[in-house]
């Protein structure tokens, strides 16, 4: 840019001059003045472009660098690569609706060649997660289930999986100082454990602060990549709270950056299943225990909240059911992944839990966002075992037990309706909501979950 600013100023001179040359009627001067004038700014136009171009594409080699598992040295297989991506990011046709596109963006695979081609996205995460749903092929067929989940081990060798659509704290929660981390987005789970297909992390920058997320704030070092982040341009920090633009930031990161890490990127059959959710109306309760044939229920409802920072135009929260938590990455139908879960469950008998991360005392607008610290307070309860000794009372019509009190966290939050001022507002969009999952796990007994028909019968 700051070569383009330069050759405006010597083209504003250059043009001067030749006018000068005109008025003095120096023809031949003046034409060498313009032409020249002419040539630099088309000299100025192409570096520029280059320049912008060529970013982009070490953008995109880095981002690839980061979040894939790097081979290392000692790796003497083929390093012929499995699949190749191509990411056309700036290749947007303005007739898409004649193309039968939904959007300018497409991303397209072709199984038999391995080859991807994205077109008009800018957002890096395309990239791994057009992987991710190959994964979502391919691991069944051996009989792996693959999960939209992120992964922790603690001293024990105790393994922890979070499911959760973005948002809703995978990455957030799973690093945890007191835990090493696996992974943060995507899991395979096959006969022998649970293990990262990721070479990297990938975190929301959003207000991001080192006094509540200090293992990802201090992540961001040297080879990390910043994807819509605000710079400032003379200092060149970023500026986590600069949202102006967007609040769609993004960091990517090798796990190496973190120092808790489980460096076989692998673990154990987990022990715990956490299921987060973002739940926006403020009605369920920070914590709950599932049964096994509710963690089924809730894994194929897939309930949360898309919230502001995690898809361009998603300013304020809006409800959302996502099958397996992940509806956009399933290339088979949901119940394929469900009956693999449910199997997995049957035979390694993890507690199933659901955590809200969402909102406490009244919906979004009235309420505010869980608390980070409440939020892991609920979870150490889990990983400590103390949770075992809480008293419970049953949820009337989720059925879930929820906690009465637990270490560190104040028991107000843990039945929402004490934390609402108007708690008749509350019975009715706790009433709401239930019918809202009623209403969409109706669709899988009616054979009508919409976004997989094709996909072929279950
Ligand atoms: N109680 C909470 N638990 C987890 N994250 C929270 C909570 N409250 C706010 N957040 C914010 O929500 C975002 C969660 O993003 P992230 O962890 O990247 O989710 P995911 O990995 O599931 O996409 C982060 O910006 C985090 O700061
Ligand atoms: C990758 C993203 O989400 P998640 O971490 O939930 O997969 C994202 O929102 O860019």
């Amino acid at each position: 840019m700051k070569y383009t600013y330069w050759m405006v100023f010597v083209v504003l001179i250059k043009n001067r001059v030749a006018m000068f040359a005109l008025s003095q009627k120096k023809h031949g001067i003046s034409f060498f003045f313009f032409f020249f004038c002419e040539w630099k700014c088309i000299i100025s136009k192409v570096v520029t472009l280059l320049v912008e171009r060529g970013l982009t594409e070490q953008t995109h080699h880095h981002f690839v660098k980061n979040m894939f598992i790097r081979p290392n040295d000692s790796d003497t297989t083929d390093k012929k690569p499995d699949f190749t991506v191509f990411n056309c990011w700036n290749m947007v046709d303005e007739d898409w609706k004649k193309h039968g596109l939904n959007s300018e963006v497409f991303v397209t695979f072709n199984l038999e060649k391995k080859i991807a081609l994205i077109g008009g996205a800018w957002y890096g995460g395309e990239m791994k997660k057009g992987i991710f749903s190959m994964m979502h092929y391919w691991l069944p067929m051996e009989h792996c289930l693959s999960m939209h989940c992120s992964a922790n081990i603690g001293e024990k060798g105790d393994t922890c999986l979070f499911f959760g659509l973005s948002g809703t704290g995978k990455t957030t929660l799973s690093t945890d100082p007191k835990r090493r981390l696996i992974g943060d987005d995507e899991h395979g789970w096959d006969d022998e454990g649970i293990f990262n297909f990721e070479g990297g992390c990938y975190a929301k920058t959003s207000k991001l602060s080192r006094s509540t997320e200090p293992e990802i704030y201090d992540a961001i070092r040297f080879n990390s990549l910043l994807e819509n982040v605000w710079v400032d341009p003379l200092t060149r920090d970023p500026d986590y709270f600069n949202l102006s633009i967007t609040e769609n930031g993004r960091v990517s990161y090798p796990i190496e950056h973190i120092q808790n890490r489980e460096p076989s990127l692998s673990g154990n059959h987990p022990n715990y299943i956490i299921f987060l959710c973002a739940d926006a109306f403020g009605v369920l309760p920070p914590i709950a225990k599932l049964s096994p044939g509710q963690a089924m229920y809730h894994f194929v409802s897939g309930y949360t909240a898309k919230v502001a920072g995690t898809e361009r135009g998603i300013k304020e929260p809006v409800p959302n059911f996502s099958s397996c938590y992940g509806a956009a990455f399933l290339t088979l139908h949901p119940l394929e992944y469900a009956k693999l879960l449910k199997e997995k469950l049957e035979k390694h008998k993890a507690d199933c839990y659901l955590v809200n991360t969402g909102w406490t005392g009244g919906p979004y607008g009235v309420g505010q966002r869980m608390g980070i610290k409440d939020t892991r307070a609920c979870l150490d309860a889990i990983f400590d075992g103390s949770i075992k000794k809480s008293k419970f009372r049953k949820d009337d019509t989720f059925l879930f037990e929820v906690p009465e009190s637990l270490s560190g966290v104040d028991p107000k939050i843990l039945n929402p309706k004490n934390t609402w001022t108007d708690k008749e507002k509350y019975d009715q969009e706790y009433k709401k909501l239930a019918k809202r999952f009623a209403d969409n796990i109706a669709l899988y007994a009616q054979g009508n979950v919409n976004q997989y028909k094709g996909c072929g019968p279950i």
